[in-house]
């Protein structure tokens, strides 16, 4: 596909109404629709105020859109994942005609794209799934993209798509990953990864506060001075912002009127439940979902605090512990995603290029740090066993880090404070830093109850029995 196809977008939300400004900002000529016509009617007048209206066109419904706009057509779907989706390509695949590519930009799960990319090619279309990273703020302004389709479907979008993404040293930070779903497991992945850190980053702030009594404000300043260093990042960023908000309508803090139930869209379960499938435990992931899980049953902590008598007592700790305590966390918990893309990527036989995700992630996106430079750096040079901890660069920071992990965590324990993904991220480094397991113990116990067999140390002999029935 070498001519650049007319553009649509359907869904007029948080996301499609930013990407759609951000097109049309970078001189793109857009149709445009949404199942409801108000949002499509707030549309068009926000692109007016902002005098980005002379290439828009607008439609009364998705189907108008696909039969008035003239072929080649691509059209955007940013709406919600799951049934949305699905009835959209539905009804596009009886509207377009081959030479018309469909691009989901959404949040969906990577193995819904793999199907309906089938699907969609079999009916002779062009499918893509696209993830798209930043936010609101990254949709107008330069989100980070990761594309996933052949590679035609790719030079068909290429130049519109590298336009309207975030930029790191006039680089974009968009690009073809892979076939099929390749582009939204990336993107799930990204959001697992997203979860841990905001976990990490959550149990810090629980420590400050409860362990050490400080005010948000305080917590938020020591958060905005670390976004100068080596955890320089848009999540400590926002974190300092958010602690140091102020509810107009109480003047508590404004964290303080919020209440804790986290909510979750699906993606950092998608991110687990692949994990599993493919052998892998991303735990600090795992430890983020379950989080927020535990988090939305407020009723049953009521009562606990009562039934347990939960208290959260003082920790001694210093700033600097804290600090290096979230960059050694963190590094883990980009491995962890690392080593869950490069178990997909065999499976799925996509040959994703981790240093290029690196560096798409420099920018635009929600995980957006100082590390990501870093960790392209490390993927193209040397990396013992292909583990991310283990390069040199990161393997140094870790020996300088992990005792402060280690310090938080213990102190963590003593004063009741929970730190499930601080916690599982040390156990990841401390079980990898060990030659000699403890599965050794496992086995036999399998062995014992259920004949399993064993291998032995001493001559490698596999099927063998322990004495245990002698
Ligand atoms: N918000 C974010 O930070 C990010 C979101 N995403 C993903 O982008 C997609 C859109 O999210 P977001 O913009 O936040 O969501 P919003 O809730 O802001 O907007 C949802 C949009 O989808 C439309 N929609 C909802 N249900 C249907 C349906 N059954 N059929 C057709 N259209 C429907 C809505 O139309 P109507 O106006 O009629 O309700 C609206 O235009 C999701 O997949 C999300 O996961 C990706 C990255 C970041
Ligand atoms: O994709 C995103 C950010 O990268 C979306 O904001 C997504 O909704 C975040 O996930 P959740 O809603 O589960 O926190």
């Amino acid at each position: 596909m070498d001519t650049l196809a007319n553009l649509g977008l359907y869904g007029l939300g948080t996301m499609g109404s930013a990407l759609a400004l951000n097109i049309l900002d970078n001189g793109f000529a857009l149709h445009v629709a949404n199942r409801s016509k108000d949002a499509t009617d707030a549309f068009a007048t926000e692109a007016t105020e902002a005098s980005l209206a002379d290439k828009l066109t607008t439609h009364g419904s998705l189907a108008d859109m696909a039969r008035n706009m003239p072929a080649p057509r691509a059209i955007i779907l940013m709406i919600p994942a799951g049934k949305p989706v699905e009835t959209a390509i539905e009804d596009l695949c009886d509207l377009l005609e081959p030479g018309d590519t469909i691009i989901d930009a959404g949040n969906t799960d990577f193995h819904d794209t793999r199907r309906r990319t089938a699907y969609v090619e079999g009916r002779g279309l062009t499918f893509i799934g696209m993830g798209v990273s930043g936010g609101e703020e990254g949709a107008r302004n330069g989100p980070s993209i990761m594309v996933g389709g052949t590679p035609d479907a790719w030079s068909g979008i290429r130049p519109v798509i590298e336009a309207i993404a975030a930029k790191f040293e006039d680089a974009p930070c968009a690009d073809h990953l892979g076939p099929d779903g390749a582009g939204h497991f990336v993107k799930t992945v990204h959001n697992g990864i997203e979860y841990a850190d905001m976990q990490m980053i959550t149990e810090l702030y629980g420590m400050m506060r409860y362990g050490q009594g400080m005010e948000p404000a305080a917590i938020g300043a020591r958060f905005e001075s670390w976004d100068t260093g080596a955890l320089k990042s848009y999540l400590v960023e926002i974190t300092g912002k958010v602690l140091q908000a102020t509810d107009s309508k109480t003047g508590k803090p404004a964290v303080d009127v919020i209440l804790d139930k986290a909510g979750q869209k699906g993606t950092g379960r998608w991110t687990l439940i692949e994990a599993l499938r493919l052998g892998q435990s991303a735990s600090s992931i795992e430890a983020a979902v379950a989080a927020r899980s535990w988090s939305s049953e407020k009723e049953t902590r009521v009562a606990g605090e009562e039934i347990l008598a939960g208290t959260r007592n003082a920790v001694e700790l210093g700033e600097a512990d804290y600090a290096d305590a979230l960059l050694a966390a963190r590094i883990i918990a980009y491995a962890q995603g690392f080593r869950l893309l490069s178990a997909a990527s065999d499976e799925y036989e996509w040959s994703l290029d981790f240093a290029r995700i690196a560096e798409i992630w420099r920018a635009g996106c929600i995980i957006r740090s100082s590390l990501l430079d870093d960790i392209s750096a490390a993927f193209r040079g040397d990396m013992p066993h292909g583990q991310l901890v283990f390069a040199p660069a990161f393997a140094d920071r870790l020996s300088k880090t992990v005792p402060a992990l280690r310090r938080v965590v213990a102190a963590a324990a003593l004063g009741g404070h929970p730190i499930p993904a601080l916690a599982s991220a040390l156990s990841f480094i401390d079980t990898f830093a060990m030659a000699r397991g403890l599965t050794d113990l496992i086995q036999g116990q399998r062995d014992f109850f259920g004949m399993h067999g064993f291998e032995r140390l001493d001559d490698g002999s596999t099927g063998q029995h322990g004495p245990w029935w002698e």
